[in-house]
């Protein structure tokens, strides 16, 4: 029975760019098929272990390619999964997988001059096809007893048809007409030259008209001595589908307290910054080169999804099913080693090339700040790897909590922060001076999560992190020259302004932590901060948020809250606009200031007092 079927939006876009864009490197294509049928024998020799009723089962497990000059096509063909009716609906008409699916949402947000650097990135799997063939026929049969024998075709266009098939085996077969300027992938040599560099990757037998062109080699096996960076590099994009280039790698061997060859990779390119959506955990589980579960779930920390590659243990027994896996000792054991040793690698590297970690840093530290917020055994090693801007670095540059805690000053007991939206923001706040005077570094962190993540993380070697605004830091008397107001004068300050604002201020007091600033506002203990305020109301939270008091403190020396003093009995009108305007500025730097119209009012008032 013929059917045809529209390809999905999505997929004809995907398509329409595939097809004309001037595409330089288009032998990826070659990588891209060999691959998907490699994964569709690796996730056979699964099923066989569990399945007694498998179609075909006989078939051997080798690609096998070959070329037709005359007839210009180019074959491809496995004895894997195969599919199902519905999966070529599913796999071959709609955008499923990851790789199209950021490519997709990239193009989304890129102009079109920007098409064919983008498949470059992101790699768009089988459409890949499309790219040499102007016809693709896709014969297959699933390895289940059931299936039908059926052939997908398309010229990539909007549509494709599903017809039935007098193939009779297993697994996928798929024909590539290939297009006039495409002549050479029909030629051997040619076909040869490209599959010679990641064959060796693949863990079945890789066939050229016949001949054998691979020897089978699980690459994270061998000695680190006898691989190139272009090898590693080769079976990154090989295994893990990946365009970009591996940002740091990580291969070793280890014998207790369980035998581990692992080969790691961590991307370039942050997939999920495209809005895509989570990535899936990509770490491939093996027991002596056979896969055990491609995209193991509970093998690596969730906050991990980034890191690639494969992690092979003989110690694990070959037909452990998927589901006791999950939750085996042994599996658990496997995971803990690696992120240790992986943690431990990134921390060496980036001591090593800072510039280098900053730059990837910058991509991923959200995992990092994730991995801080849910993964309590790594925590520590984890707080090692993060990085802040600070009052001693230049803006851009960071810090890390180590080269922190080396720095401080003697007598500096805690490691201070302040969260807000920019280094302006901060720096123009009356907060970090008087930390600057004393000469204690403050940390300076610019997204609303970092408060969150900082309060999970609490501590760093032993020292409390501290929020600069927050209410029970006591610096000492800050080194601020000048007069101040007498003691009994600022009290009764206090009391005048405690009894004008008591619907928004808890307390009023002198502060010895303002430098240059008239005042500050601080939150009380046990209230929201405003970082998690402003988190709330991001996410649309703020309906049900108790409007909170605050403490507000003033600055004795400072002329203005000098000139106050003597102007409340003079003019209080006056006087009391002022102090409602400097409480609000001190609002406004501290990210509370919920209805900034009401300034414009009062300062409206006070610049006609001023004028006249
Ligand atoms: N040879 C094959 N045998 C069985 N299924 C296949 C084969 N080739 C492709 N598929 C199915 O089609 C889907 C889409 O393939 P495609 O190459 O576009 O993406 P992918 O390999 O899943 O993703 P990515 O390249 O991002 O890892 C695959 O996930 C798989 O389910």
């Amino acid at each position: 029975m013929s059917q045809t079927h529209e390809f999905q939006a999505e997929v004809k876009q995907v398509l329409d760019i595939v097809i004309h864009s001037l595409y330089t490197d288009r032998e990826i294509f070659i990588r891209e098929l060999v691959s998907n049928a490699s994964d569709a024998m690796e996730k056979m020799r699964l099923t066989q272990l569990t399945e007694k009723e498998v179609f075909d089962d006989t078939a051997a497990l080798e690609i096998s390619i070959t070329t037709d000059e005359a007839a210009r096509t180019l074959t491809i063909a496995d004895h894997g999964i195969g599919m199902t009716r519905a999966e070529l609906v599913e796999n071959l008409g709609t955008i499923a997988h990851s790789g199209s699916k950021a490519f997709a949402a990239a193009l989304k947000n890129a102009g079109k001059q920007n098409d064919a650097q983008l498949i470059g990135q992101f790699g768009v799997g089988f459409y890949s096809a499309f790219m040499v063939a102007d016809k693709v026929e896709v014969h297959t049969h699933s390895w289940r007893k059931e299936g039908e024998h059926l052939i997908w075709t398309s010229d990539g266009s909007t549509s494709y048809t599903i017809d039935d098939s007098s193939d009779q085996a297993r697994g996928c077969k798929i024909v590539l007409h290939l297009k006039e300027d495409a002549a050479e992938f029909a030629q051997k040599h040619r076909v040869k030259q490209i599959l010679e560099k990641y064959s060796n990757f693949v863990s079945f037998p890789v066939m050229l008209d016949g001949e054998r062109v691979n020897t089978v080699e699980a690459l994270w096996l061998k000695s680190k001595d006898g691989i190139t960076d272009e090898q590693y590099t080769e079976f990154y994009r090989f295994a893990a589908h990946a365009f970009d280039e591996p940002s740091y790698r990580l291969h070793f061997q280890a014998e207790s307290p369980i035998a581990i060859n692992a080969l790691l990779f961590t991307p370039t390119q942050n997939m999920e910054s495209f809005g895509m959506g989570q990535m899936e955990p990509n770490v491939g589980l093996y027991c002596k080169k056979v896969l055990i579960d491609p995209k193991p779930k509970k093998l690596l920390p969730e906050w991990m999804r980034f890191v690639r590659g494969v992690i092979d243990s003989e110690d694990l027994p070959l037909n452990i099913s998927r589901e006791s896996m999950q939750d085996s000792a042994l599996v658990k054991k496997l995971g803990d080693v690696v992120v240790k040793r992986l943690l431990k690698h990134l921390d060496k590297e980036a001591v090593e090339d800072p510039k280098k970690y900053n730059e990837f840093y910058s991509n991923f530290s959200r995992f990092f700040k994730e991995g801080i917020a849910t993964d309590y055994t790594n925590r520590d090693a984890i707080a090692k790897l993060l990085r802040f801007e600070s009052s001693m670095t230049e803006p851009g540059e960071t810090v890390s909590l180590s080269d922190y805690v080396k720095r401080m000053k003697e007598g500096q007991k805690e490691i201070y922060y302040q969260v807000a939206t920019s280094r302006s923001s901060i720096e123009s706040g009356p907060y970090v001076a008087a930390f600057k005077a004393k000469g204690y570094e403050v940390l300076y962190m610019f997204e609303h999560i970092d408060e969150y993540v900082i309060s999970s993380l609490n501590k760093f070697e032993d020292k409390d992190l501290k929020s600069v605004n927050a209410p029970d830091i006591d610096l000492g008397d800050s080194s601020e020259e000048g007069e101040a107001l007498a003691e009994a004068d600022a009290t009764s300050l206090c009391d005048w302004i405690k009894e004008r604002l008591s619907t928004q201020v808890e307390t009023v007091r002198t502060g010895k932590r303002l430098v240059g600033s008239p005042a500050l506002v601080l939150t009380p203990e046990g209230e929201m901060s405003p970082q998690i305020r402003q988190m709330m109301k991001a996410m649309g939270k703020d309906g049900d948020m108790p409007g909170s008091k605050v403490i507000f403190e003033i600055n004795p020396r400072h002329p203005l809250v000098r000139n106050l003093s003597g102007l409340r009995a003079k003019d209080p009108e006056t006087a009391g606009l002022i102090t409602e305007q400097i409480l609000d500025n001190a609002l406004l730097s501290a990210g509370l200031l919920d209805e900034p119209q009401r300034i414009i009012e009062r300062t409206q008032k006070l610049m006609e007092k001023l004028s006249a």
